[in-house]
């Protein structure tokens, strides 16, 4: 049998107070101006120990009106009393936990069991674990879920959504707003739901605002709010309805006021329907609302009576309106003083208020216990930048080895021997000279210079040499007749070099070896016969360099980039996505609607990330320094304190994105989309000093740059903090956290709106 809260009719007391009021609420989404509102002068009275089921066709507004009811959206206009406060207002307890809110989707961490699900939500709502406990085992044994310590994502999706409406009574709210809870579940356990809601609100101190698409069900509320495309065409007692339209069931009432509403739509005129019964039209100051001016224009408002009413005002003051002789029972849902309280709440007291560090263990157990549930991401995040810092190391920065060099020297005899005599004896110098190239060139010798530059042209060869047959005299005479040498001894002392230019770095590097190789040659030789290897040197003298060494390798220059580049872009890639997959899920609504901030929620994430990315940090940072000898001058506590400002950079960043991206391959986009105009333009790979002067001034307002250039300072040059390009690093990645952490709370704030 059911148990219908209208049985206990006769037994409630008839002046209730009003637990929601909403006057001439409109509210539109996206442009206000072209949109057409979602609610449209929408009146509402729920009174304090009732179950309100709202029911209506899909997409005509119960879910955006029941978000405003709980804090999660705000109206455009009108006013909206919740538990005599306005939602969202400090001191409300709405969003908080005087509100019970099961929102449509599961909104559940699948990753949770359902003991750590409740625990979370319990202490977000100020519980101790102890009461969490025992109030998770009334709702394991009464919603006859599985065992506590089933992962929720293995549930059926009944099962799923009982876990939801679990959470919901979980802390036994003032008032519960669910939203279709019944979808998916068997009628037997959907009886138990109601006949539940009905017992919570026998005391007259629980309410519960319920909407269904079953719309009998609906017969066990006290009061039920008819809603079609934005306005609410009936409020009464399922009773009172069946009994003005003389129908058998809900259904049939509500297709009634359908077509009513759609006629007076078609003509633009008032509809006196047969009975005249006013269903809804008290104001605030219990008199009819005065026809809006969309009524006026023909749109359907609240009042489907416009005239012929009578105003009943029975004896416990309530406000009723009667032109139908059938009808004997008075509205049990018009309250005389409907005018909303004061916006200082009066009932919520300082328990509503769950401290932060109460939402901070929840949020916190929350963010490492997912991580935790997915260690083998977590092992993946660690290993990405050691390996990004291996491959680093490994693939750039070291000298290519193995060029092929096509040679071919006149003084040979044949192409495979090149005898290098020793000491002075000025005999087969161009064997000498060859060789004094590195051992990073590869040999090969051809008799004709035609082949040796089409193994270059063909790719074969890197570079083709041609040395005639009279160097070594050519060579001798041109340094012994000085100026005296005529062309010809000048043309035959010379090593001629084709190149294969193409490839800058090997071009450059085989340019500079070439040059190198002279250079050791003439020094040897001379030490050999002068005894003084000076005369063969360049005259300009490069003494011990004041930063850095004489040979320098690119990796130390690309280095610092390389370091602040893979921690700041490993921050973003972790929280450009953390706050969109909470939002898709529903969950980051229904923490917010349990009174957790959109700061406490970015302060959680921020240190459970700022965790990872510490770890992150000391393996790039060993790596680089310590495995791969990567140079440090300057001092490790402050290269330390760099890269993880750095990080936090990037993590604000991510969640900059993370609030602005409504979809995840939008923030994936997006962060992808910055990182190579970032690492091309911040100095990294080449120096800022080669860009166009517009491109360098853009380069120094990039998060990375300053701090790239800082962080080189300290590990080439040994520099200190005080030194104002080392402490401007510092400085500007500072001011980009506070820039980053700012935008994305406003977008938060601006969301959750
Ligand atoms: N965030 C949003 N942005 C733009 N339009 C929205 C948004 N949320 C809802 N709407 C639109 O507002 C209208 C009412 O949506 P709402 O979800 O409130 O309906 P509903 O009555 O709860 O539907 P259902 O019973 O199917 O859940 C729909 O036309 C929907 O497309």
């Amino acid at each position: 049998m059911s148990y219908s809260a209208n049985d206990e009719e006769s037994a409630r007391p008839e002046i209730r107070q009003d637990a929601v009021v909403i006057r001439h609420a409109f509210k539109t989404y996206g442009k206000k101006k072209n949109a057409l509102p979602v609610l449209q002068n929408l009146n509402m009275t729920v009174q304090k120990g009732t179950i309100y089921g709202l029911l209506g066709a899909s997409g005509c507004g119960k879910t955006t009106l029941l978000s405003c009811i709980v804090g999660r959206r705000r109206l455009d206009t009108g006013e909206i009393n919740v538990l005599g406060g306005k939602p969202g207002h400090r001191g409300s307890g709405v969003p908080g936990k005087r509100v019970g809110y099961m929102p449509q989707e599961i909104a559940l961490y699948g990753e949770f069991t359902i003991k750590e699900t409740m625990m979370y939500f319990g202490w977000i709502f100020g519980m101790e674990s102890k009461e969490i406990e025992e109030r998770l085992q009334f709702l394991l044994n009464f919603l006859d879920l599985p065992s506590k310590n089933r992962l929720v994502k293995n549930l059926s999706g009944g099962q799923q959504r009982r876990v939801s409406f679990a959470v919901a009574l979980m802390h036994d709210p003032e008032l519960l707003i669910l939203d279709e809870p019944t979808v998916g579940v068997d009628p037997l356990l959907r009886q138990s739901i109601w006949s539940h809601l009905v017992h919570i609100t026998k005391a007259g101190q629980k309410t519960v605002i319920i909407t269904t698409h079953y719309i009998e069900e609906a017969r066990q509320a006290h009061c039920i709010g008819l809603m079609r495309s934005g306005h609410l065409l009936a409020e009464e007692s399922p009773s009172v309805l069946l009994n003005i339209y003389k129908c058998a069931s809900l259904e049939e009432v509500f297709l009634k006021l359908s077509r009513i509403q759609s006629q007076k739509l078609t003509d633009a005129t008032p509809v006196n329907f047969s009975n005249n019964i006013s269903l809804h039209s008290m104001g605030f100051n219990g008199k009819k609302d005065k026809p809006s001016s969309s009524q006026d224009n023909g749109i359907v408002g609240l009042n489907f009576h416009q005239s012929k009413e009578v105003l009943i005002n029975d004896a416990n003051g309530s406000i009723y309106t009667l032109n139908d002789e059938s009808y004997t029972q008075p509205p049990a849902a018009i309250n005389k003083k409907t005018k909303p309280k004061s916006e200082k709440t009066t009932e919520c007291t300082d328990l509503c208020n769950v401290t932060t560090k109460g939402k901070m263990k929840a949020l916190l157990t929350k963010n490492f216990l997912r991580m935790w549930r997915n260690v083998g991401v977590m092992l993946f995040i660690f290993a990405l930048p050691v390996m990004q810092v291996i491959l680093f190391c490994l693939a750039i920065g070291r000298d290519p080895q193995g060029l092929n060099i096509a040679i071919v020297n006149g003084e040979m005899n044949d192409t495979t021997t090149c005898n290098v005599v020793p000491g002075c004896k000025l005999q087969n110098l161009s064997c000498r000279y060859l060789s004094h190239l590195n051992t990073s060139v590869v040999k090969n010798y051809y008799s004709q210079l035609e082949d040796a530059q089409d193994a270059v042209r063909n790719g074969y060869a890197w570079g083709a040499i041609y040395i005639t047959e009279n160097f070594t005299d050519a060579f001798t005479a041109r340094a012994s007749l000085g100026r005296d040498s005529d062309d010809e001894t000048l043309d035959q002392s010379e090593i001629k070099v084709w190149l294969d230019m193409s490839n800058q770095q090997i071009g450059v590097m085989l340019n500079r070896d070439l040059q190198l190789a002279y250079r050791d040659f003439a020094m040897s030789l001379l030490s050999e016969c002068d005894n003084n290897p000076k005369l063969g040197d360049v005259p300009i003298q490069f003494r011990e360099p004041i930063y850095g060494t004489m040979n320098p390798s690119f990796t130390d220059f690309v280095a610092p980039g390389v370091i602040l580049t893979i921690v700041f872009f490993l921050a973003v890639a972790l929280t450009s996505s953390a706050l969109i997959i909470e939002r898709t899920e529903g969950l980051l609504d229904r923490s917010w609607v349990a009174g957790v901030s959109p700061s406490e929620i970015l302060f959680s994430h921020v240190i459970t990330q700022f965790v990872v990315m510490c770890g992150q940090t000391s393996l790039v940072l060993i790596f680089m320094l310590v495995v791969f000898g990567v140079t440090n001058n300057g001092d490790l506590f402050w290269v330390i304190v760099l890269t993880l400002l750095q990080g936090m950079c990037g993590m604000c960043f991510g969640f900059l994105i993370s609030s602005i991206c409504e979809l995840e391959r939008n923030a994936i986009q997006l962060a992808l989309g910055s990182f190579y105009p970032t690492l091309l333009l911040s100095g990294v790979i080449w120096p800022i000093e080669g860009m166009p002067i517009v491109l360098r001034y853009i380069s120094l307002c990039l998060p990375l740059t300053l701090a790239t250039s800082s962080l080189r300072s300290i590990l080439t040059r040994g520099w200190e903090i005080v030194k104002d390009e080392v402490y401007g690093g510092f400085l500007a990645t500072l001011a980009w956290i506070a820039l980053f952490l700012i935008l994305t709370l406003l977008v938060l704030r601006s969301k959750r709106g």
